[in-house]
């Protein structure tokens, strides 16, 4: 599917373009139907759009917020997505959403991640927005290069579902959304930042196996336009 190019001057720009694009997304969906669903990624790129979007005036009580990937760590752990999101989405206007974990306690992060889908049901499909991040190695999500379960990610045939994944870069074992229950939200964002990884991009953009940059699966595949944000 096609993909668009969103430049801003600066990170602030783009943080508060995003936040006023996904904010009005979510009210149509609100508008719409009564509810409305937005995955997130962690990292350190959405720190400031997550601040932004946080202030942002709409009826939270009626979203829900999950993630598109975790690392199977509680949300104590410094390397939580949740303890991210906890500490600069969950807050100010946005502290009435509903947030849905992708972190089990479980004995295992496979019973972890049935544990996950299941919850995840009661989203509702398709999400309204996802944002999607990108590694320096052409991840997004835990669709990591040589990652365990990464051709089962990736499948479109593979049912909307959070599966495991392990790989070299990934640290701790990931829970992570597939990739047919993220490539058709209603806004598909791609959020990155930095002249490294515009050069990641076009490098993803070229001819290559989509197991080398996962992120290829995305610009090739997904079914709704790829809005790519970035700022240097
Ligand atoms: O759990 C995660 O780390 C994310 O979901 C991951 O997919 C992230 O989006 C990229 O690794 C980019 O991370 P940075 O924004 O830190 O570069």
């Amino acid at each position: 599917m096609a993909s668009t190019l969103h430049s801003f001057a600066s990170a602030a720009d783009l943080a508060g373009s995003l936040a006023d694009k996904v904010a009005d997304t979510l009210s149509a969906a609100i508008a719409a139907r009564g509810a409305a669903s937005i995955a997130v990624s962690g990292g350190s790129t959405p720190k400031a759009f997550f601040q932004a979007l946080s202030t942002r005036d709409i009826a939270w009580d009626k979203v829900t917020i999950t993630l598109v990937d975790e690392r199977f760590v509680p949300a104590d752990n410094q390397r939580s997505n949740h303890l991210l999101v906890d500490a600069n989405l969950l807050q100010n206007k946005a502290k009435a959403a509903r947030f849905v974990p992708l972190y089990q306690p479980a004995a295992s992060v496979e019973e972890a991640a049935r544990l996950a889908t299941a919850k995840s049901a009661e989203i509702g499909i398709p999400f309204d927005v996802v944002i999607l991040g990108m590694g320096g190695d052409g991840h997004t999500a835990s669709f990591f290069p040589g990652g365990s379960n990464l051709a089962e990610a990736l499948d479109a045939s593979t049912p909307r579902s959070i599966i495991t994944m392990e790989a070299e870069g990934a640290g701790e074992p990931r829970l992570t959304f597939t990739f047919s229950s993220l490539q058709d939200a209603a806004l598909l964002v791609l959020h990155i930042e930095g002249e490294g990884k515009k050069d990641v991009l076009a490098k993803a953009e070229g001819s290559g196996d989509e197991a080398e940059m996962p992120i290829r699966a995305v610009l090739r595949r997904a079914t709704s336009p790829v809005e790519i944000y970035w700022a240097p």
